[in-house]
């Protein structure tokens, strides 16, 4: 049976970066991804914004919504402090195998739990079955039509406090119109907009950042 591109792109990085090394795991697979076969990782220029919002919040809690490959897991983990923690959710099981490996060889596995499943089933579970009280930030990349639904779905489950930051990527492309309408008209939310390109492509792409005003 012939390889999926995000089993060839994991071997990449187990051929290619040092173990326990995140940044060189983060370096391997946007090296692949811009010059062999695109993927939907949020790359380096926007990943900069990314871990520049981690910085800034330094979360004890942090949620990411679409694993994929595990490339913004490593991303976000690699900047956690000591016993801080990311969860992350992804629904597709060969997905979620290829991040679990992922996430391991960067040597980021104690910061992050890989929850396998949909979004608006775990979404519920996170304060009983995750120990979560309250999220400190929230990493929105997963199906576009699904950011607004779990935003909605988050503050429903009591898991935002005031100041809890939503970072949303592909805010141009593929788009998520109806979130950007939804947060930006929203008087519980103060946003940001982060002008951008698209992950390996000289394509017009933004963050939005979405501060909780409780
Ligand atoms: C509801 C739910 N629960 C758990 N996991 C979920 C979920 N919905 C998707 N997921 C998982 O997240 C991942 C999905 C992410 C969706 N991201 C995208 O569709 C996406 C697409 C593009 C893109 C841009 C231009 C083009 F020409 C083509 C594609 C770029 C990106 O950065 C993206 O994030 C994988 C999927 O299994
Ligand atoms: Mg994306």
């Amino acid at each position: 049976m012939n390889q999926s591109k995000e089993q060839r792109i994991l071997n990449f990085v187990l051929q290619n970066a040092v173990r326990g090394d995140p940044c060189s795991v983060m370096d391997a697979i946007d090296k692949y991804c811009s010059q062999k076969e695109w993927a939907m990782n949020v790359g380096n220029e926007k990943g900069l914004i990314l871990d520049k919002t981690v910085e800034e919040i330094n979360p004890s809690v942090a949620l990411e919504l679409g694993t994929y490959c595990g490339y913004s897991a490593v991303r976000i983990a690699r900047l956690l402090k000591a016993g801080a923690r990311l969860l992350t959710v992804e629904f597709n099981p060969e997905f979620a195998a290829i991040a679990k490996q992922m996430i391991e060889f960067a040597g980021v596995q104690d910061k992050v739990k890989l929850i396998e499943g949909p979004s608006e089933e775990i979404i519920p579970q996170l304060k009983k079955k995750y120990e979560v009280d309250t999220l400190d930030f929230v990493f929105l990349d997963h199906w576009k039509d699904r950011y607004t639904p779990d935003t909605i779905l988050l503050q429903e489950c009591s898991l935002l406090r005031k100041g809890s930051v939503l970072l949303a990527d592909n805010i141009i492309v593929p788009g998520a119109p109806e979130f950007v309408n939804y947060i930006r008209n929203n008087p519980r939310f103060q946003c940001t907009n982060y002008p951008s390109h698209l992950e390996y492509m000289k394509v017009q792409d933004a963050m939005e950042k979405a501060v909780f005003l409780g």
